[in-house]
């Protein structure tokens, strides 16, 4: 028997595309764009965020924890590292200029959409193997480096000063976040070339579901839901 069926991130994403364009065309995101979005939604994306990216960071550690070699060991390590010692240092002075302190984001109660997406993402972990893992984190790590991609060629983004969101564009448009994504992509398109057409039905399953999540979420910063 022969199969030579070879998958590839992009075939999850073609497998998902109305929730994929809903997603990066979210009107969270081109109001940002815009600079439009109402400030109080942005505040509450932003310190909703802030709980995100805790969560964020235990499922890294959960990739290092189902991690079966070395490279992968290095490779969820090195997840954790940029979002504990990076990501979440800036989030937080971040959160600062928009006069959001740290005492009040460890308060934070947590939003039924947060709630729903992390632990999303952690159990799949937990029920599946660092495949599932990886396809539950992808539209975070792949789709914020698109969205930003796709700000910055829309013809009506305010720029530079004028725009408030301007930072947060430039974070997930840096160097940085487009390596990680690349990196995030060869990943999968490695792991993917291996799976059988069962199981990639099951990972389309997950990544949908997860990019559901993440609409979820903009809906969650745009109507300031608790
Ligand atoms: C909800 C969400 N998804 C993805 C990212 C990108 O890391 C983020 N910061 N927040």
């Amino acid at each position: 028997m022969t199969d030579t069926t070879q998958y590839r991130f992009d075939d999850l994403r073609s497998a998902c595309a109305e929730d994929w364009r809903a997603y990066i065309r979210h009107d969270f995101v081109a109001q940002l764009a815009d600079a439009t979005l109402p400030r109080a939604s942005f505040e509450h994306y932003l310190k909703q965020d802030y709980l995100f990216l805790i969560h964020f960071a235990r499922a890294f550690a959960l990739a290092a924890y189902k991690s079966r070699t070395l490279a992968d060991l290095r490779q969820a390590h090195e997840g954790l590292k940029a979002i504990v010692d990076l990501e979440l240092g800036l989030h937080v002075d971040y959160c600062q200029e928009w006069g959001i302190r740290e005492a009040e984001l460890e308060a934070l109660p947590e939003a039924r959409a947060t709630m729903a997406y992390t632990r999303y993402v952690l159990d799949t972990g937990h029920r599946g193997d660092l495949l599932d893992l990886h396809v539950a984190l992808a539209p975070c790590v792949i789709g914020y480096g698109e969205i930003a991609n796709w700000i910055n060629q829309r013809p009506s983004t305010v720029r530079g000063a004028d725009n408030p969101y301007d930072a947060w564009i430039a974070m997930y448009a840096s160097t940085e976040f487009q390596d990680a994504m690349r990196a995030e992509q060869e990943w999968l398109d490695a792991r993917l070339a291996e799976v059988t057409p069962a199981r990639f039905q099951e990972l389309v399953m997950v990544f949908r579901d997860a990019t559901r999540l993440e609409i979820d979420f903009w809906a969650m910063g745009l109507e300031r839901r608790a």
